[in-house]
C-alpha cells in the first residue's frame, strides 16, 4: 500500500564526488544536478509516500537479474512521458551493470531533448554522463531508407526474368522491384527501419555485450504496426516466393519446349527466404516471454486510460508480453493545497480506481509516478525519475 509521493523542494549544494549519495544520506533525491568543476549543484527533493493507493513497485531487481539479453519497449498514447521513462529505464540499467543500448523509433524523436545532449544522426552514440555503457539512437528514416536499399540490391523483376532468358516477356513487370512492391503495401519505413536495426542487434557480434535494448516507441498507432510487421512482411515474402516459383516452373517449361536446359530451383536467388526467415526471428523475439517487454506509459485521464486499455487487447493478440503499466504525471499531495490541485488529485483517484476495475489493466504491475515540479531533461533529471519509478 500507499506509494503517491510528495516532494518538497529544497535547494542546496554540495561539494561531493555525487550529489545523489550525499542527497541519499541526507533523506533526498536530487534533480537537476550541474557538475561545475569539482562542486555539484542541485536542487533536492525529499520524497515520501503519502497517499494510500496501490503498491507502486516495478519490482526492478526482476528486470535486473537475468543475465541474457532483454528488449524493453515502453510505449502508449502522444505525450504521456514515453521517452522520459525509457530514457530512465535505461540510464537506471547501464548504471546497474547492464551495457545498454536506447532506441528511438518515433518520427518525432525526442531522446536528444531527454538526455540534453546530441544524439542525432542515425547512427549509435555514447551517452555522456553513465558510468557503464550506453548507447543511443534516434533511428532517422532516410539514412535506413538507403541502408536498406543497400541489403536488399537490385531485385528487380526484369533482372529475374532476365536470368531465365525471359526478358522479352518482362514488360511492363520490369519497372518493379522488390522494394517498391513492400513499400506499396507497407506501413512505413519508421518500423522497417526499427524492425531492420532488432535483426542488427540480435545478429552483430559488435553489440552482443549489450544485454538490454530499451525501446522508445511512437505514439500507439505506430507502434502496434511496428510489432505486427514481421507477420506482414513474411506474407508478403510467400506471396512473392510463390510467385517466383510460378515464373520458374513457366521458364522450365517454356525451356523445354524449345531444348533448352532446364532451370534449377537452386538458380534462384534465396535472399527472400533469408529475409523470411529474418522477419520470423524478429516476431519471435517480439513474443517471447524471456526475452520481451512491452511497458504500457499512461496518464491519470480516462482518455488515456482508455488508450492504454485498447493498447493492451492488441498486444495481447498479438502475443507481445506486457506485465507493467506506469501511470505518469501523478500529482503529488502538497502541503499548500489548492482547490484546483485537490479538485485534480481527486479526479486522479478515481481514474486509479477505473485501472483497477478495467478487464484489460487491472492484472498489470502499477507503477506510480509522480508530477514533478521541474522538466526531466539530462541524466541527473532521468536519474532522479529512474530512482522514483523503476525501484
Ligand atoms: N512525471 C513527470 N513530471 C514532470 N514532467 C514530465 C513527467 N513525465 C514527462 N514529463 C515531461 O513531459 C514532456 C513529454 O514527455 P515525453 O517526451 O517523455 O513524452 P512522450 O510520451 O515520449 O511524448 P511523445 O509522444 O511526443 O514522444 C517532457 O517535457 C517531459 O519532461
Amino acid at each position: 500500500m500507499a506509494a503517491l509521493l510528495l516532494l518538497n523542494r529544497v535547494s542546496r549544494s554540495t561539494s561531493s564526488n555525487s550529489i545523489h549519495r550525499v542527497a541519499g544520506a541526507l533523506g533526498f533525491n536530487s534533480l537537476n544536478a550541474q557538475i561545475h568543476g569539482d562542486r555539484i549543484s542541485g536542487t533536492l527533493f525529499r520524497v515520501r509516500p503519502l497517499a494510500t493507493l496501490a503498491e507502486g513497485a516495478s519490482r526492478f531487481d526482476e528486470m535486473l537479474s537475468v543475465n541474457q539479453r532483454k528488449f524493453y519497449l515502453l510505449g502508449g498514447k502522444g505525450g504521456v512521458g514515453k521517452t522520459s521513462c525509457a530514457a530512465s529505464l535505461a540510464v537506471k540499467f547501464a548504471s546497474h551493470g547492464h551495457p545498454t543500448i536506447v532506441v528511438s523509433t518515433d518520427p518525432a524523436h525526442s531522446l536528444s531533448d531527454s538526455f540534453s545532449q546530441d544524439l542525432s544522426g542515425g547512427v549509435l552514440k555514447p551517452v555522456q554522463g553513465v558510468d557503464s555503457p550506453l548507447l543511443a539512437l534516434e533511428i532517422t528514416p532516410e539514412i535506413m531508407k538507403d541502408e536498406i536499399k543497400r541489403q536488399t540490391g537490385d531485385k528487380s523483376v526484369k533482372n529475374m526474368m532476365d536470368s531465365m532468358g525471359l526478358g522479352m516477356f518482362a514488360g511492363e513487370l520490369g519497372d518493379l522491384n522488390l522494394e517498391d512492391m513492400l513499400n506499396a503495401a507497407s506501413p512505413g519505413i519508421d518500423e522497417i527501419a526499427a524492425i531492420s536495426k532488432v535483426l542488427q542487434f540480435m545478429e552483430a557480434p559488435e553489440y552482443s555485450r549489450f544485454t538490454r535494448i530499451v525501446f522508445d516507441t511512437a505514439p500507439t498507432g505506430h507502434t502496434l504496426r511496428l510489432l505486427s510487421l514481421p507477420d506482414f512482411y513474411d506474407s508478403s515474402i510467400s506471396k512473392i516466393t510463390k510467385l517466383k516459383k510460378k515464373i520458374t516452373a513457366a521458364a522450365s517449361a517454356f525451356k523445354s519446349v524449345f531444348g533448352k536446359k532446364e532451370i534449377q530451383q537452386q538458380e534462384l536467388p534465396n535472399e527472400l527466404d533469408q529475409l523470411k526467415e529474418r522477419m520470423e526471428k524478429v516476431r519471435n523475439v517480439f513474443r517471447d516471454v524471456n526475452t520481451t517487454e512491452f511497458v504500457i506509459v499512461t496518464i491519470p485521464t480516462v482518455m488515456a486510460i482508455n488508450e492504454s486499455s485498447r493498447l493492451h487487447a492488441s498486444l495481447r493478440k498479438e502475443n507481445v508480453p506486457v506485465h507493467r503499466l506506469i501511470v505518469n504525471q501523478l500529482l503529488p499531495q502538497s502541503e499548500s493545497d489548492c482547490k484546483f490541485c485537490s479538485m485534480r488529485r481527486k479526479e486522479q483517484t478515481r481514474v486509479l480506481g477505473l485501472i483497477q476495475n478495467d478487464t484489460e489493466l487491472s492484472g498489470l504491475k502499477l507503477i506510480q509516478s509522480p508530477l514533478l515540479d521541474a522538466e526531466i531533461r539530462g541524466v541527473p533529471a532521468l536519474k532522479f525519475m529512474g530512482d522514483l519509478i523503476w525501484k
